[in-house]
């Protein structure tokens, strides 16, 4: 191997501190990056308890993430990188080989685009649903809920099914011919449905077939069993 390149498992990866909830529809965004670049062995998990309102308390708000959500990614230095695309950005840059966030300027724009517009218009309207016109993490944590606008949420949301299952009509990814963030947005979004028992309508028949295929995908299939020790 010539000198000038230098193997894989050399690089010195960073060890890195993931704030997390395993079972959280976000969390899981990173969780599914983090196993499509093959970085877990990279990574311990803490876990916030969402229904403790810990990632409310004014210590977590000062010192990790002032929006009081997860996952926050912590490296050994210090840094901490909050919101899921920014942290999809770094862990897929690591190796200096994108496969997630486009490897041409072309990709790297319909890629966020994509990804931006299935948080607008499907994940983060789900989420508004949960917190106000359901239940969500308890009266504890949801001290302000407006149920017309959560329903209204929900509404947009299966509208944003309806949209993405047109865009899976006529190409095999969220943002095109490969397998990218955009992709796993879309993921988060619909376990976020399913948290909620909001079906995908049963005329989604192209976006029901991608998420078949997306939940055969191991990054998908283990994401929340690869915090667990091994046995
Ligand atoms: N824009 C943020 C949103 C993150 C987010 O809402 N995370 C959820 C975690 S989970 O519900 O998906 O598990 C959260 O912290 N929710 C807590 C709250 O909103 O009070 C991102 O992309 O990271």
């Amino acid at each position: 191997m010539s000198s000038d390149i230098t193997p894989f498992d050399v690089i010195k990866l960073p060890r890195m501190k993931i704030y997390d909830f395993p079972t959280g529809p976000y969390p899981a965004r990173v969780r599914i990056a983090l196993a499509e670049k093959n970085l877990q062995s990279r990574v311990r998990f803490e876990m916030v308890d969402l229904y403790k309102g810990e990632h409310k308390k004014p210590a977590f708000i000062a010192t990790k993430n002032y929006s009081g959500t997860l996952p926050v990614l912590e490296l050994d230095d210090g840094t901490l990188i909050a919101e899921c695309t920014a942290i999809t950005e770094y862990l897929d840059a690591l190796d200096g080989a994108p496969t997630l966030t486009g490897r041409t300027p072309r990709e790297k724009g319909l890629i966020h685009m994509m990804s931006k517009r299935a948080e607008l218009e499907l994940l983060d309207a789900i989420s508004v649903y949960f917190h106000h016109a359901t239940p969500g993490l308890g009266p504890d944590v949801e001290i302000y809920q407006n149920a017309e606008w959560g329903l209204r949420q929900r509404d947009k949301a299966v509208r944003g099914m309806h949209y993405f299952d047109g865009v899976l009509r006529t190409q095999p990814f969220v943002a095109g011919e490969i397998f990218s963030m955009a992709d796993i947005t879309v993921i988060g979004g619909l376990i976020f449905a399913e948290i909620v028992k909001l079906p995908v309508p049963a005329e989604c028949e192209a976006l029901q077939a991608w998420y078949a295929r997306m939940q055969e995908r191991p990054s998908v299939k283990n994401r929340v069993t690869m915090s667990e020790p091994a046995t």
